[in-house]
């Protein structure tokens, strides 16, 4: 991926020149800009990460998540919140995407904000059930059902949607889809953690959710490219180079030791 870097030199003395290199403008339009994944694309690729790589789930889990409440505190500074208290609301689906949500949760506890969960169809297996009591231990609250747009409007200053990552399919079920009505009534701004809810992975969503940010997770999936919020940020950053080289994702280097990158 450094060859993208073109003529910018990737020695560490580089490091500064690299984001002038790759940022704006001059990343669109690089032969070789980030690669925006299909679906299937992305259930492969996650699916060789587990099994030819050697990773577990709640490995990539927790620095996805991490990634995910660092990208927040980058959009979302303490100190740029605008309600007497940092309070923010993490939704979280039923499926991985939903794990991020509560490891992401956990680690915004930790820097400082007040999350809230709604996790509204929690999974039996052991790992879903550790991340909760993990969040719980932590006294983050959890809601037993979805406020009033009003209320969230009230409430909090941020919605993060972990609500369905790159396995959603077809028309939204229940109660999912009555969360989203209500989401897409509210004004503050939402966070989405790797596909918008609700869109389909590829093609987005005309009349869907409008998130103010967007953290793509290992690569933007094809449906960011319809992503008109403020914040585009990639986070994941434990792709194997062997992996990134097979699928060509032509990932931007990330700065220094930071775990996530604005797009
Ligand atoms: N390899 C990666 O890139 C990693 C991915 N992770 C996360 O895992 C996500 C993918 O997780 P999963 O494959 O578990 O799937 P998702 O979390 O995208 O969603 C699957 C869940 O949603 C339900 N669902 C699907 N379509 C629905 C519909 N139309 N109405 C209602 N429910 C529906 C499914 O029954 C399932 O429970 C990624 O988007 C990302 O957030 C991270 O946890 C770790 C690393
Ligand atoms: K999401």
């Amino acid at each position: 991926s450094l060859a993208q870097a073109g003529s910018c030199s990737v020695s560490a003395a580089a490091d500064r020149h690299r984001s002038h290199c790759l940022t704006g403008r001059a990343a669109s339009t690089m032969a070789h800009a980030v690669r925006h994944l299909g679906q299937e694309e992305a259930q492969k690729i996650d699916e060789e990460l587990f099994s030819e790589y050697g990773f577990s789930v709640d490995q990539l889990m927790e620095l996805a998540g991490l990634s995910c409440a660092t990208a927040v505190t980058r959009a979302y500074p303490l100190s740029s919140l605008v309600k007497a208290r940092p309070s923010l609301l993490v939704i979280c689906g039923p499926g991985n995407n939903g794990g991020d949500g509560l490891v992401c949760a956990r680690h915004l506890k930790l820097f400082g904000y007040e999350p809230t969960v709604l996790y509204p169809k929690r999974p039996s297996k052991p790992l879903f059930q550790g991340l909760t009591t993990q969040c719980e231990k932590m006294e983050i609250p959890f809601l037993t059902e979805m406020p009033e747009a009003e209320v969230i409007d009230e409430a909090y200053n941020l919605v993060i949607d972990a609500i369905f990552g790159f396995s959603f399919k077809g028309a939204v079920r229940e109660p999912f889809g009555s969360i989203l009505d209500v989401l897409k009534k509210t004004t503050v701004p939402v966070a989405s953690i790797d596909i918008p809810s609700g869109w389909d992975v590829e093609q987005g969503s005309a009349d869907g959710l409008q998130p103010d940010m967007l953290i793509s997770l290992t690569a933007p999936k094809k449906s960011a490219s319809l992503f008109r919020g403020r914040y585009h940020f990639l986070g994941g950053r434990f792709v194997p180079p062997a992996l990134e080289k097979k699928y060509q994702l032509h990932l931007p280097p990330y700065p220094g030791t930071d775990c996530v990158l604005q797009l």
